[in-house]
């Protein structure tokens, strides 16, 4: 039997097997939801179970186009009408948003996430558009980063603008992301309003249906209405910590327990201030590949070919940064020769902690993908050893075929293993570096929705790891070694709480002042380096030296 989905049109050109549970009464079909459909509702944790139940009588969705394709035809709508980088964002925020379940219905179609993003585009959305040109490019990349971080402000507002508040929690998964795209790019973008209402619009009627983009339109011209007139709902500061807590994390829109833990460690001037660079747009840092021969000056010549602008960085000599033009070094293939690496300088200057020397062996306990064992290998002039460990296999095989690009696979030899579980009597080194699992909270700009995927319970959890694996990688340490324990997190409970810990625990290890290693305002009172996006201007990151002395 031919069934029709009644729900979300997300798919108008699959086709479905169903199982119908609701009995044919009076020869009236009942309304059905589909099995994707209802998946991607689960996973959204935004239905209720009424939603998901068979009701009414329709066989069609609310467009009149029916939620199925003949079977095996492809039918391809073309509407050049609708900007691709708008229909690009919105299938990209569905897959940030509904993770794994959306991801895996559109490889269900035998097309794994390599496939370009047209393809995407037409699974979901039911229509082709023109391809993507670069400019194009940089906005999907531009708007996906920027609503993303943006989300809980932007709901804010959706809400505030509905006249039912419970519209935003049984909104369409699409619809949402294409409001949000809306206002985001009204608030935030300098873009011309009208157009954006107009393109917005287009695109939920083209997606969904016309009541979709009437909605659409609806919203947008309010939000318009209220920025004009400087009416936007904004939520006030006041009242006690937790609903202070509350106002911010609205207004910069992270979850209320950073704002909370940000406002206790840093005090409140300091944690708006890390909470604007977290949603401010990061540039690059790039590192040259010694090991391949190629050197700072080759680089910049190449991007003064490539017209991309860069600055040298002031702390280390193989870097060099960049704010925009980073499809272009990708394009000119860079990156794929091996030439040169994505690298913040914050992780590079952990790599200076360290501070591997030709002959040196060195133990690298958690070291996928590998950014800092390609650094560290590259300093080691193809004299020395290190050992690449890490439990996770796939992450393993990419620094492996990487260490072979960069032709530093010589003094590379990886190691799958469980760090806890690595018999420290086979396995020594004279410098052994523990880059821990973290929380991550040092890199929220970089990392647009990880802030919406780590939860205050991750926290303990991290911490009990954290001490686990550093009791763990002081075994490997050689007498007279040093271990180096490295994070990409701001918070002290991860970073120095976790070293004054390990040092009650292990007096045979004392702390080595990082000040031989990095610059002043990068050491700590209490000898240890960190950056931190505010006073640097660089990822936040945290490394401390420890000496073993038998
Ligand atoms: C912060 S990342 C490391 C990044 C890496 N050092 C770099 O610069 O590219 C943490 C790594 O720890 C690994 N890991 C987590 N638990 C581990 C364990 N018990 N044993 C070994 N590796 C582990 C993860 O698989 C992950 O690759």
């Amino acid at each position: 039997m031919e069934v029709v989905c009644s729900r979300l049109s997300l798919f108008p050109e699959r086709s479905y097997t169903v199982t119908i549970s609701a009995r044919i009464v009076n020869g009236v079909v009942p309304r059905v939801v589909c099995s994707t459909c209802v998946a991607v509702v689960k996973h959204n944790h935004r239905r209720t179970s009424r939603d998901n139940s068979a009701t009414t009588s329709s066989t069609r969705t609310r467009t009149g186009r029916p939620h199925t394709s003949t079977t095996g035809g492809h039918a391809r709508k073309l509407n050049l009408d609708i900007s691709p980088h708008r229909a690009v964002s919105a299938v990209r925020l569905m897959r940030i948003e509904l993770g794994g379940a959306f991801a895996d219905l559109l490889n269900e179609q035998g097309k794994g996430s390599g496939d370009n993003e047209m393809g995407y585009v037409e699974r979901t959305l039911g229509f082709r558009t023109r391809d993507l040109e670069d400019r194009d490019l940089r906005l999907v990349t531009e708007i996906v980063g920027g609503t993303t971080r943006w989300k809980r402000y932007l709901d804010h507002l959706i809400l505030s603008l509905c006249h039912d508040q419970n519209t935003i929690k049984s909104m369409e998964p699409l619809l949402l992301q294409i409001l949000r795209i809306g206002f985001y790019e009204i608030l935030k973008l300098e873009m011309p309003p009208y157009a954006v209402v107009d393109e917005n619009v287009k695109l939920a009627k083209a997606a969904l249906r016309v009541g979709a983009g009437n909605m659409v339109n609806a919203l947008l011209r309010k939000l318009l209405m209220l920025k004009e007139k400087s009416l936007l709902p904004e939520p006030k500061v006041d009242g006690d910590e937790r609903q202070r807590a509350r106002a911010l994390a609205t207004i910069h829109s992270h979850p209320v327990w950073m704002v909370r833990r940000w406002i206790n460690h840093l005090g409140l001037d300091e944690a708006v201030k890390f909470m604007t660079w977290n949603n401010t747009d990061p540039g690059f840092s790039i590192r040259v590949n010694l090991a391949k021969g190629f050197t700072r000056p080759d680089l910049v010549g190449e991007l003064e070919k490539l017209k991309v602008p860069y600055k040298l960085s002031q702390h280390l000599d193989d870097f060099v940064r960049i704010r925009t033009g980073m499809q272009v070094i990708i394009q000119a293939g860079l990156l794929k020769n091996g030439f040169c690496s994505v690298q913040d300088e914050s992780a590079g200057l952990v790599v200076r902690v360290v501070d591997p020397k030709p002959g040196d062996s060195i133990i690298d306990c958690c070291a996928a993908p590998g950014g800092k064992t390609l650094f560290m290998a590259s300093c080691l002039n193809g004299q020395g050893s290190i050992s690449a460990v890490d439990v996770n296999k796939g992450r393993l095989r990419i620094l492996k075929e990487t260490a072979k690009l960069h032709e530093c696979d010589q003094v590379i030899t990886t190691i799958h293993a469980d760090l806890r579980a690595l018999d420290s009597n086979i396995l020594k080194g004279d410098k052994v570096l523990l880059d821990a699992p973290c929380s991550g909270l040092g890199v929220l700009s970089k990392r647009a929705d990880l802030r919406w995927n780590r939860r205050l319970e991750d926290m303990e959890e991290l911490i009990n790891l954290q001490d686990t694996l550093l009791d763990s990688a002081s075994n490997l340490v050689k007498p007279g070694g040093v271990l180096i324990y490295s994070t990409c997190s701001v918070d002290p409970d991860e970073n120095e709480e976790r070293i004054a810990a390990f040092l009650l625990r292990h007096p045979e290890f004392c702390v080595d002042s990082a000040d031989k290693y990095v610059s002043p305002p990068f050491v700590t009172e209490g000898g240890f380096y960190s950056s931190s996006p505010v006073k640097h201007s660089l990822d936040g990151a945290f490394a401390a030296r420890l000496l073993r002395s038998t």
